[in-house]
């Protein structure tokens, strides 16, 4: 397994693979969790070579969101690479044969100020759906994944990439990205892997601790009372999204919900009943609120496909 901080490196070896090779690309922001390693596993079993970019991406953030606590554990990242590497089967699966960690100033190179306005250079918006579900409280957010994404794809020229259900506007999102901009890549969604209480498992839990874990688990029982409710038959959205509603607002005041949400999967246009023909996304986003001195708030997101 080869470690790529430049451009440069990154490119001599992927001109070098033979073109009967291919390359699943899983992107990433680091601190790997299951959920991360899930992905990297499926594109072991459908690639010759499988890359792991480890990001960080400050466009992706806005000047008040947790870019500088966001948890930074590049060790052990690599060492749970070169388990999963140990454990796949030795004959015809693919590797982790390269993990692509660029710099800030690589990947941007006119630099990169959080300010939107304060910004040089190119960037990719994904429109109107950016502006969706979780555009509305992170309007700056899928503008930075957007570009960042293509740069990637650029770099690291894949055959194949890899995204995790838990981000289903994002699955969309760089569907559309992908279709538009007409990159010759297939996009691979792969299921949500949970905690065992169903918790979503994310990156960000780690700011979980305690009480604030239990209450966390609330965002997935709202989705799974709207989920139980349509499986007994109730198609109306808006009875589905009350009763999901009505679970956060009973977990009390350590909770807020944010959006819950039911949209079709292309344009992501609220439904207002749910059709049995095509999936349906249940989407949602909660914040878990501080409870003691130095704790921030923590933005949770989840979804289930209703279809
Ligand atoms: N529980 C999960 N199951 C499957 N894929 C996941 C899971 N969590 C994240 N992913 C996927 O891993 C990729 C990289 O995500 P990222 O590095 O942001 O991790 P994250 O856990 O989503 O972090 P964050 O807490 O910032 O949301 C994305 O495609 C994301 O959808
Ligand atoms: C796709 C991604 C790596 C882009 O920074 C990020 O949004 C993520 O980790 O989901
Ligand atoms: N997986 C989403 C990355 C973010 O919240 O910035």
């Amino acid at each position: 397994m080869q470690i790529y901080n430049a451009v440069s490196t990154y490119r001599a070896w992927r001109q070098s693979l033979p073109p009967t090779s291919t390359v699943g690309v899983v992107p990433t922001m680091g601190a790997l969790h299951a959920g991360h390693i899930s992905l990297a596993r499926a594109a072991a079993s459908e690639n010759t070579h499988v890359v792991v970019t480890i990001f960080l991406n400050p466009a992706q953030f806005s000047p008040t969101e947790d870019l500088a606590a966001y948890p930074k554990t590049l060790e052990t990242d690599l060492q749970k690479l070169e388990e999963l590497n140990a454990s796949l089967p030795s004959d015809g699966a693919g590797r982790v044969s390269a993990v692509f960690v660029p710099t800030v100033a690589e990947m941007y190179p006119a630099g990169i100020p959080l300010v939107r306005d304060q910004q040089i250079g190119t960037f990719v918006e994904v429109i109107p759906l950016s502006a969706k579900l979780e555009g509305g409280t992170r309007p700056h957010f899928f503008r930075g994944v957007a570009t960042v994404c293509t740069k990637l794809f650029n770099i690291t020229r894949p055959n194949k990439v890899y995204f995790g259900q838990k981000d289903v506007q994002q699955t969309v999102i760089i569907r559309r990205l992908l279709l538009d901009l007409q990159f010759d890549i297939e996009l691979r969604v792969i299921p949500t892997e949970r905690e065992k209480d169903g918790l979503a498992m994310s990156s960000r839990n780690v700011y979980l601790k305690g009480r604030r874990r239990d209450v966390a688990i609330t965002i997935y029982k709202a989705l799974k009372t709207a989920e139980g409710m349509y499986e007994g038959g109730e198609k109306r959205a808006s009875v589905l999204l009350e009763a999901a509603r009505r679970v956060v607002e009973d977990a009390g005041d350590e909770v807020k919900l944010d959006y819950i949400s039911l949209n079709e999967p292309q344009l992501l246009e609220e439904v207002e009943t749910v059709e049995q023909d095509r999936g349906v996304i249940l989407s949602a986003a909660m914040w878990v609120l501080p409870r003691e001195e130095g704790e921030g708030t923590v933005r949770l997101i989840d979804n289930l496909i209703l279809s």
